[in-house]
């Protein structure tokens, strides 16, 4: 269990965290998300005792970091891969960290394997790794002492695609067994996958905090159709709240067109079927609907605008907030 209460953190006049509340609870993973900057790290950085806050607190299964007698063993932490000495190789750093914990040798060689570095590249120096290496050592590192917390800054940066997937079911399983895992990332689709609950900060204060089903509740479905006057009428009548997606080919007669249904696709399916409506096509938002949420709740902390971000933000924050627990 991890309890972050009301930390803030300032650099000078700048507010990096801002009143940050959040829990992270066992046996389910939480992604911690949001844009470049908006305070992950350096949430992730109080946590671990590294940034003190100037106000709030931060507790690892019920108690502060520091206050932690063993902590590698209770808390496994990945914030930089690369704070590591370049000159040692990688059994080495697993090697002084196993000895720090006072753990049995045999672990270095478990973790090791855990984590599919082969035996020729534990024996590489650091400086000879790649990023991806890297990072799989960093993991290495934090599962050494089997702990029952798992803290990840953006675990997956540098991983080759087969090797986010590795990463997933590591970090699945870990929490299926009990484990309270949270992990950072900008990137949506690296944890929307194994993410059981979702807290998203933007511009150092939290947006949006609850269970990715909850959060996606509020997505709705997706439904395109040739005849989308028809449709966004019968729906109307139905008292069903929608709105259009895509503008193109808004006739409807060269392009299907698609609209954004505030409800679940069965009941899409027979308003339209009610109405003599064909669809072609009819399904839940969810991904792209987690992604639509993540980009209007963190708009205007977002540097790289787009147009229909901001239509998004404009028009789903108020439904979505609604949605959020
Ligand atoms: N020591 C520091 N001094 C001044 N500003 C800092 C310091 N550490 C962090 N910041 C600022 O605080 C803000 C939040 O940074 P942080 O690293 O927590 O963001 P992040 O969400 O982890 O971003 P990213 O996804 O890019 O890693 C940024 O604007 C950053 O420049």
């Amino acid at each position: 269990m991890i309890t972050v209460d009301a930390v803030t953190k300032t650099y000078g006049t700048f507010t990096a965290v801002d009143d940050v509340t959040f829990t992270a609870l066992p046996g389910r993973v939480t992604g911690f998300l949001g844009p470049n900057g908006a305070g992950k790290s350096t949430t992730l950085r109080v946590l671990v005792g590294l940034t003190p806050p100037d106000r709030g607190s931060a507790q690892v299964l019920g108690r502060r970091f520091k206050d932690l007698p063993n902590p590698g063993r209770e808390v496994g932490v990945l914030l930089d891969a690369s704070a590591q000495h370049a000159g040692r190789t990688g059994r080495e750093v697993l090697t002084i960290a196993q000895r720090t914990m006072a753990l049995p040798s045999a672990r270095v060689d478990d973790v090791i394997d855990t984590v599919a570095l082969t035996e020729d590249e534990a024996g590489r120096r650091l400086r000879d790794y790649s990023l991806g290496m890297r990072q799989r050592l960093g993991l290495a590192h934090a599962l050494l002492g089997d702990p029952e917390v798992l803290i990840l800054d953006e675990p997956a940066n540098g991983l080759d695609p087969a090797g986010i997937r590795w990463m997933r079911d590591l970090l699945r399983g870990y929490a299926d067994r009990g484990a309270t895992v949270l992990l950072s990332s900008h990137l949506l689709h690296e944890i929307e996958v194994v993410a059981d609950d979702l807290v998203v900060i933007g511009h150092g204060r939290v947006v949006a905090a609850g269970t990715k089903a909850d959060l996606l509740a509020g997505a709705g479905t997706h439904a395109a159709t040739r005849s989308p006057a028809a449709l966004s009428g019968a729906l109307t009548a139905s008292e069903v709240t929608h709105q259009l997606v895509e503008t193109a080919g808004t006739s409807g007669v060269d392009h299907p067109v698609v609209l954004r249904v505030d409800t679940d696709p069965e009941t899409v399916g027979q308003v339209a079927a009610a109405a003599g409506i064909a669809l072609t096509e009819l399904r839940s938002a969810d991904g792209a609907g987690l992604e639509e949420m993540f980009l209007a709740l963190t708009a205007d902390t977002q540097r790289d605008r787009h147009p229909t971000t901001e239509a998004a933000a404009a028009a789903e924050t108020p439904s979505l907030q609604g949605a959020v627990a």
